[in-house]
């Protein structure tokens, strides 16, 4: 049966990675690869601008409709900020907390081809295959009281609350654990337990969870020395799962490692197998509508779909093979390129993993 895709294209460079994105469901959808039906929706500041909303009803119905929603990138400096309750974040803040997706997978890994485009050193990256477990639907993001308030003395207080519930913390460790038990059974919590009591108590709960995973080592480690590690032996760590902001933060120091932001995709999943796939990066203003978007993170996370939401490992992983392909063929955006390398913008990518799509059959 056919399963639906709600695409969310977004702003900035949204609409021109997505595109791209498209032609490779289109092609895998040609060869009856996939049996998918595209839908479209607004969110962030295209929404706003449509609705005065960014996030209508009629877009999160929609996405609540859909087996998988895959999302561009959403804002911009035309819309930030703007009061709080309009800030176009809460448009993807809002879509992922109403579709209840508590777990955000950003896989690193190093393409060997991009080997000279990552910041580390070859011998300190080679083979990198590092699994940021995201919990994405708490922490500071949504804790309250948050706000920015005028004290009596005129003076303003902007308030951010971090906020875990011990089931929360239980959930995410989970979804972690169990990716780690089908790869090298490692894993780092990242915390910042030394300062922050709700991390103290992630901590905690954490080691409570992980004694249902005999078989798994957990290990612990402070947010600002996991980011430090993470530059200097990235290679360290397999799966990594830590909060909402830390993960946030660690997942684009990681994607440099990779060798570019633009390399890394992702999808956060809920309960159900309903799932939002989309790039780690955002809008990217400052190269928005200049046609040199990097589109292979939106393309991997269409791979991430297919496996994760619409039950087609087979045509995920030669989603994946052909961007491999591609990079063997020496095609790099401007964000990868390399000495020797031949520089190609965002259509001319997308058009040649479409292509390689057809050998990697
Ligand atoms: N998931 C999302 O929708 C999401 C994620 C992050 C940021 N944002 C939003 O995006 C806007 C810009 O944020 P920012 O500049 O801090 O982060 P950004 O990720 O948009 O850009 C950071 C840098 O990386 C580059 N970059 C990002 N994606 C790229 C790609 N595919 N190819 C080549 N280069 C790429 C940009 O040109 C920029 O120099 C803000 O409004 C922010 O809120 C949205
Ligand atoms: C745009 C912003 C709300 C978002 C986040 O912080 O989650 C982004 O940085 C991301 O990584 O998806
Ligand atoms: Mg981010």
């Amino acid at each position: 049966m056919s399963k639906n895709i709600l695409v969310v294209a977004g702003d900035g460079i949204g609409p021109e990675i997505v595109a791209e994105a498209i032609k490779v469901i289109d092609a895998l959808q040609a060869e009856g690869a996939i049996d998918v039906q595209l839908h479209h929706a607004l969110v962030g500041g295209a929404a706003y601008d449509e609705f005065g909303d960014p996030l209508p009803e009629s877009t999160l119905t929609a996405a609540k409709a859909a087996d998988a929603v895959l999302l561009g990138a959403v804002g911009g400096p035309k819309w930030e900020p703007l009061p709080i309750a309009k800030r176009p974040e809460k448009g993807l803040l809002g879509l992922r907390a109403g579709l209840e997706l508590f777990a955000n997978l950003r896989p690193a890994i190093l393409y060997p081809q991009l080997a000279d485009a990552s910041t580390l050193k070859p011998e300190i990256v080679a083979g990198l295959d590092l699994m940021i477990v995201r919990e994405l639907t708490g922490d500071i993001y949504f804790g309250q009281p948050r706000g920015i308030e005028t004290l009596p003395s005129g003076e303003r207080r902007g308030i951010n609350t971090m906020v875990y519930t011990e089931s929360e913390v239980e959930r995410i460790c989970r979804v972690a654990f169990e990716i780690a038990m089908k790869r090298n059974k490692q894993v780092c919590s990242v915390d910042k337990a030394n300062v922050l009591e709700c991390t103290e108590m992630w901590r905690e709960v954490a080691i409570k969870t992980a004694a249902n995973y005999p078989e798994i080592t957990l290990t612990h480690m402070y947010v600002d020395n996991a980011a430090m590690q993470l530059v200097r032996a990235p290679k360290q760590f397999d799966v990594m799962v830590t909060g909402n902001i830390f993960g946030d933060i660690l997942s684009d120091c990681a994607s440099m490692l990779t060798g570019s932001i633009g390399m890394l995709p992702s999808a956060s999943l809920g309960a159900s197998g309903q799932g939002m796939y989309e790039p780690i990066h955002g809008s990217a203003p400052d190269i928005a509508g200049r046609g040199i978007a990097n589109p292979l993170a939106t393309i991997l996370s269409v791979a991430m779909m297919l496996r994760y939401s619409l039950g087609a490992p087979d045509a995920a992983a030669r989603i994946e093979t052909a961007v491999s392909a591609v990079l063997d063929q020496g095609l790099r955006t401007a964000d990868i390129m390399s000495a020797g390398m031949r520089q190609v913008g965002t259509v001319e990518m997308g058009d040649a993993v479409v292509a390689a799509l057809a050998e990697a059959r």
